[in-house]
């Protein structure tokens, strides 16, 4: 038993639930109920540890558990010391500083002021890069409202649509001061462990399957260079034999987003039978 890979998934909020569906995808068992705390999936070598997404820095910093999920901004807001594996793909949103509408508020108009955030780490250390001197206010959450009640003057939180703010009566100010999604981490310095190149070989294998669908089609063999050029393939395109004179059959993977136009394409050089299927699994 020694020898199970501990993951540490979001128990709850914005980053649970995709969390699970990709360790689902990519073949491990998940929980049923969302109260389960821990689950062992010993056909993976998996031991999975449902937490708070903020934590999940911390137990993996610790050396507790292998390797996690949680977001880049809470990994840098943590401090632990603890290293990005691969982006994710979800979860994605920028950490920004906002005031009310009309404020016309600039990043240099922060010192003094009082700014509201749950991501205190990321926001001191902004500020101290900058020399700027700024009352830092912590909250839990619903940080929006912060301003309107009167307990700050500017607000530093996560930006996804932008929904909430504006529904606050509040507009982002400022360069982004991150961009987030969710990512694999493990511990700084943490040897190389094969079961962890194994996690991260089936994650990128669902994250291919999602972006990336299958075309076949046929094509007259003289059309085949201007054909390969449209779908040339992660590392060539399979090109075979069509039991009619001077025809070929051709099979590659192409960006799921670009499947519709270059099926349009293919068609215009006289391609035919072009056929678009998913990917269910892969290992690149
Ligand atoms: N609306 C959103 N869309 C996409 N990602 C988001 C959104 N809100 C937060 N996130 C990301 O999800 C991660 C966890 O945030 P989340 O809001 O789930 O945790 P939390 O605020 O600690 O928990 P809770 O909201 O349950 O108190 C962060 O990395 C954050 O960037
Ligand atoms: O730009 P939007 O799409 O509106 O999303 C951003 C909001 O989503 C998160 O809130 P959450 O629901 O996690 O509540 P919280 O503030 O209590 O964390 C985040 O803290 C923002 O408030
Ligand atoms: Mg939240």
């Amino acid at each position: 038993m020694t020898d199970l890979l501990r993951i540490a998934v979001p128990n709850k909020g914005q980053l649970s639930e995709p969390a699970v569906a990709m360790l689902r995808e990519a073949g491990y068992r998940q929980r049923k109920d969302s109260r389960d705390l821990v689950l062992l999936d010993p056909d993976n070598g998996a031991e999975f540890f449902f937490l708070r997404p903020r934590d999940i820095a911390v137990y993996v910093g610790e050396g507790i558990l292998n390797v996690g999920i949680t977001g880049r901004d809470m990994l840098l807001d943590s401090g632990a010391p603890v290293e990005e594996l691969l982006p994710l793909g979800f979860g994605g949103s920028t950490f920004r500083f906002a005031a009310r509408n009309g404020s016309s508020m600039t990043v240099e108009d922060l010192a003094g002021k009082r700014i509201a955030t749950s991501y205190e780490g990321l926001l001191t250390s902004y500020l101290a890069e900058r020399g700027i001197d700024a009352r830092v206010i912590h909250l839990d959450g619903a940080v929006e409202s912060s301003i309107q009640l009167g307990v700050a003057d500017v607000v530093a939180d996560v930006v996804s649509t932008g929904t909430t703010l504006r529904q606050a009566g509040l507009e982002p100010f400022g360069e982004p001061i991150l961009v987030s999604e969710a990512v694999v981490i493990r511990r700084k310095g943490a040897p190389d462990d094969p079961k962890v190149e194994q996690l991260l070989r089936r994650l990128r294998g669902v994250l291919v399957a999602r972006d990336y669908v299958m075309m076949d089609y046929d094509v007259h063999a003289e059309r085949l260079e201007e054909a390969t050029a449209l779908t040339p393939g992660m590392e060539g395109p399979t090109v075979s034999p069509l039991h009619r004179e001077g025809w070929v059959a051709v099979r590659a993977m192409v960006p799921r987003r670009d499947a519709q136009r270059i099926m349009d394409d293919l068609w215009e050089i006289g391609a035919r039978a072009i056929l678009v299927t998913d990917i269910y699994a892969c290992r690149l």
